[in-house]
């Protein structure tokens, strides 16, 4: 059964810069939107933010600090696989190296098969593969042949949009395979750096809106 998705709702969690970084956990110094699921208070707050990583400049938004509570990762899962249960996906698709974590346990969740989009020279069968920018690199993604097949709807999962290079590679990964991406999901959005737009209309859902910059 075939089911439109809801229009992509983004939950604003702004973390203000100054108070974000922290050497374990950000706490409580975000402001929540009124309405907003009370899950994403807790995952917001188990991101760690560091500075300067992996170069100058960069505001890094850790999600293994996610991983260390269970509730947290728990809730994440669970947000992701309440947004597309009913809905019809065929693939999961998730990006080295932090979109695997996030992805495999929502394929699992929605009884769908899992696809790894891995960098350059990991996957041992042939590959299609696509070159991007992100906010401090210049990378190739790759994905088995065969892995999605013509006509199959697939979800891109990652931990977190920047500039949207990856994403959109993962967009042309999956074309070249004869797929469609339905939506694409991650964990946290950087709105600063606009990487919606290079995504041209492709719904994105976010749990955290975070301030990168
Ligand atoms: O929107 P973009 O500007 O493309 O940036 C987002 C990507 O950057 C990070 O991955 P990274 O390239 O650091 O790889 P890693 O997960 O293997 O560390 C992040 O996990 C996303 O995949
Ligand atoms: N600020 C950031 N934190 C974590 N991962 C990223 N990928 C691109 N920009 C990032």
């Amino acid at each position: 059964m075939k089911c439109r998705l809801p229009v992509s709702i983004s939950i604003i969690v702004l973390i203000p810069y100054h108070q974000s970084v922290s050497p374990v956990h950000n706490q409580s110094t975000r402001r929540s939107i009124m309405g907003a699921d009370p899950r994403t208070a807790l995952i917001s707050d188990s991101i760690r933010i560091i500075p300067d990583f992996p170069k100058a400049g960069i505001m890094f938004q850790d999600v293994t600090t996610i991983l260390l509570d269970p509730v947290a990762f728990k809730h994440t899962v669970d947000m992701l696989h309440e947004r597309y249960q009913g809905t019809k996906i065929d693939v999961v698709a998730g990006f080295e190296a932090r979109g695997l974590i996030f992805g495999a346990p929502l394929a699992i969740a929605l009884g769908c098969a899992f696809v790894p989009l891995r960098k350059p020279g990991k996957l041992p069968g042939d590959v299609l593969s696509a070159d991007y920018v992100t906010e401090y690199s210049t990378d190739r993604i790759e994905m088995h042949v065969g892995a999605v097949r013509q006509g199959q709807r697939v979800l891109l999962v990652d931990d977190l949009i920047a500039t949207g290079g990856t994403l959109r590679a993962g967009v042309e990964l999956v074309q070249k395979a004869g797929g469609k991406v339905v939506e694409a999901a991650c964990i946290i959005e950087l709105p600063e750096l606009k990487g919606r737009e290079k995504l041209e209309g492709l719904p994105l859902f976010v749990l955290v809106e975070k301030e990168g910059l």
